[in-house]
């Protein structure tokens, strides 16, 4: 049967040196302490043993001191009674603890408590703390067994059982003594070999967490490193993949790089044969340059001949010149009658009147009255195109681009088909003079720079209105003055003019089509679009050869005169438009007429047509007119006039004119 009694721990208080007592028999007879307590193992061994000392902030319980006398409890056989020793010194006194169901017969053993004396439990016992047999005790051999039954009276008896009772506990208290000391000392080393063991495993602790920290850490890296492994290997597959395409590339580049070797091989036999050549051609080009440097000098030479010849014919032809030009019967005249134009050869023509007095006799139209013949540099029929034309007055385009200064006007009254020369339709085949002159311009400017020449082209557009300068290329209203140059140039200039530079043929015919819409036009009797302004197109054009260091300046001037109308056939509106343009054109007649009589003064002043064109009809300039003529026998008698004033301009001659050609510096 298991006790009820609590199960007596043992405990080192870790504080204290000194281990207070042990409690258990049972324990004490199952202590038995290793000799030495340096292994930990051992210590956890008995820390976890239940009769083994509790080491780890073990503390003796009081429950679990040993008593400072004997407290040896002994379980009576009977089981009736439990006697618990008092905790008084030397009392024998024991109070009895009842059990139910139990009766006491005998009247002393109810007084008496049933203990044994401790002497013989201890004999019996007979084992020391430290497992070493206990010596017994030779005074309790010796002493007179006393008799078990005393009467009442007997307290002699009673005296010696106590005073024996006393001699045994005091020898047992002895006993007890000295094993208590000898299980202290015990103690103290064990309490020492605690303490050790206690910084030990501290420090055992201490170690073991670091190196459980040292552990987490190494499995964290070494996870990280798992990952990584597998990533580089993941890795490594594809650099092995890529190696392997690699080197099949490599094979495949080693193949080309053999053939490219190879053609490397014959390249450089090829490339010698041809270094040698090369050294030939090089010596065939400094022989050829020599000879193009020759060529050049003699064809610099000849250009400069061509140019004196040209202007020679030129002026042989007379700086002022005139074209004749007739032109054809346009649809709404089908029904009117024309003059009697014979063209005598290229340059001469015959002109009549209409007579249709004897064509009701069947005899046909014949020319009525004296027939006129006039002769001017060229006469163009009304079949010659603008083509045509154009051949003819290329040349002076070419003087302009050399330096020259030329002037191009159409005189003619008003619809004999002045604007249709000078600017035409848009179609390439109708165009007039002005568009043909810019292509040519360009044209002309490919061929002189392979002389050496570089151009710069300048162009504005104005009108002569009502005795103003307009300009055609500026909407805003502005003061137009004609001014000289200088003193010494007899060239002159127009202020506030917008003067646009012009880099491709495109850009001068957009400027001519603004200028074209912005020019002052009205119905007239004879032409329902005509032009009530004299309109003048400048284009300068400003050459320089770097190389022979020379620069030189032309003037092209491209007029295109209102026409001349009888004022009795005008509107009253248009008069003073009319009178403005018949004065001006009267006062060109009066300039030519000056300059055939050699008159001191030449009243170029009188009109702002004559003072603009001045440089070009008595100075520096290459003239040209071209003289246009309507076909209508309506028209006869201001054809005439035109044919006379034409006639008297072409008999005008000019000075010796010069190119503009000056060195620079
Ligand atoms: N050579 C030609 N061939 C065909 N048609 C022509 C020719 N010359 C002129 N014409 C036509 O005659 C008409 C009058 O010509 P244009 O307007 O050029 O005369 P104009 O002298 O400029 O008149 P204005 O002085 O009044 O301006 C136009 O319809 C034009 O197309």
């Amino acid at each position: 049967m298991e006790s009820r009694l609590p199960k007596p721990k043992i405990g080192v208080k870790k504080e204290t040196n000194s281990v207070s007592k042990i409690v258990s028999s049972e324990s004490s007879s199952s202590l038995n302490l290793p000799e030495s307590t340096n292994s930990t193992a051992t210590l956890k061994d008995y820390g976890k043993s239940k009769s083994g000392i509790n080491l780890r902030g073990a503390a003796l319980t009081k429950e679990n001191k040993m008593p400072t006398k004997s407290t040896t409890m002994v379980r009576s056989k009977t089981m009736a009674t439990i006697s618990r020793p008092n905790t008084g010194v030397g009392n024998a006194s024991k109070v009895g603890v009842k059990r139910p169901g139990t009766q006491s017969t005998n009247p002393i053993e109810t007084k008496r408590p049933n203990i044994r004396p401790i002497a013989r439990a201890a004999a019996s016992n007979n084992v020391g703390v430290s497992g070493k047999s206990l010596k017994p005790t030779g005074k309790t051999a010796t002493t007179k067994p006393l008799p078990t039954k005393v009467s009442k009276w007997d307290w002699k008896t009673k005296y010696e059982i106590l005073h024996k009772d006393f001699s045994s506990l005091k020898e047992k208290h002895k006993e007890t003594s000295e094993k208590h000391d000898e299980l202290q000392i015990i103690v103290d080393d064990l309490s020492h070999n605690q303490n050790s063991n206690v910084n030990k495993i501290e420090m055992l602790e201490t170690k073991n967490n670091e190196l459980s920290l040292e552990l987490k850490k190494l499995s964290t890296d070494n996870k990280d490193l798992i990952i990584t492994n597998e990533k580089l290997q993941i890795d490594l597959k594809h650099l092995e993949l890529s190696l392997e395409k690699t080197s099949e590339e490599l094979k495949k580049h080693e193949k080309l790089c053999k053939k490219q070797e190879k053609i490397i091989e014959d390249m450089t036999i090829h490339n010698t044969e041809l270094k040698i050549n090369l050294d030939n051609e090089i010596k065939i080009k400094n022989e050829l340059t020599l000879k193009v440097n020759d060529s050049q000098r003699l064809l610099h030479q000849m250009d400069k001949d061509r140019r004196i010849l040209h202007n020679t014919i030129q002026e042989m032809k007379g700086n002022i010149r005139v074209f004749c030009r007739v032109r054809p019967k346009i649809q709404k005249e089908e029904d009117k009658p024309m003059c009697t134009i014979n063209y005598i050869d290229e340059c001469t023509l015959e002109i009549a009147r209409f007579d249709n007095s004897d064509s009701s006799s069947g005899c046909g139209a014949k020319a009525r009255g004296a027939r006129q013949e006039f002769s001017f540099d060229k006469v163009f029929p009304p079949t010659a195109t603008q083509s045509d034309v154009f051949e003819e007055l290329s040349m002076l385009v070419q003087s302009a681009l050399e330096g020259y200064n030329v002037c191009v006007f159409a005189y003619g009254q008003t619809g004999s088909g002045k604007t249709y020369t000078m600017e035409g339709s848009y179609e390439p085949e109708y165009e007039g003079m002005i568009p043909r002159t810019v292509r040519h311009i360009f044209e002309e400017m490919k061929e002189f720079q392979l002389l050496g020449w570089e151009y710069k082209i300048e162009a504005s557009f104005l009108e002569i209105y009502n005795e103003h300068i307009v300009d055609l290329l500026d909407f805003n209203q502005k003061t137009h003055e004609i001014r000289m140059v200088d003193n010494k140039a007899k060239d002159l200039y127009v202020t506030n003019l917008f003067v646009e530079e012009i880099e491709s043929p495109e850009e001068l015919h957009k400027c001519l089509r603004i200028a074209q819409q912005n020019r002052a036009v009205a119905a007239t009797k004879c032409n329902d679009r005509s032009s009530r302004s004299h309109s003048v197109a400048r284009i300068r054009l400003i050459g320089t050869h770097e190389k022979n260091q020379e620069r030189s300046v032309g003037n092209l001037n491209l007029v295109d005169l209102a026409g001349s109308e009888r004022l009795k056939d005008e509107a009253i509106a248009r008069q003073t438009e009319t009178k403005n343009i018949n004065k001006s054109l009267s006062n060109l007649g009066n300039v030519i007429l000056a300059l055939l009589k050699k008159q001191d003064h030449v009243p170029y002043r009188n009109s702002k047509l004559t003072h603009l064109l001045m440089p070009s009809l008595g100075g520096n300039s290459k003239t040209l007119m071209l003289l246009n003529i309507s076909p209508l026998d309506d028209c006869f008698n201001e054809t005439l006039n035109s044919l006379r004033f034409a006639s008297n301009v072409n008999s005008c001659k000019t000075g010796n004119i010069k190119r503009s050609k000056t060195i620079i510096q």
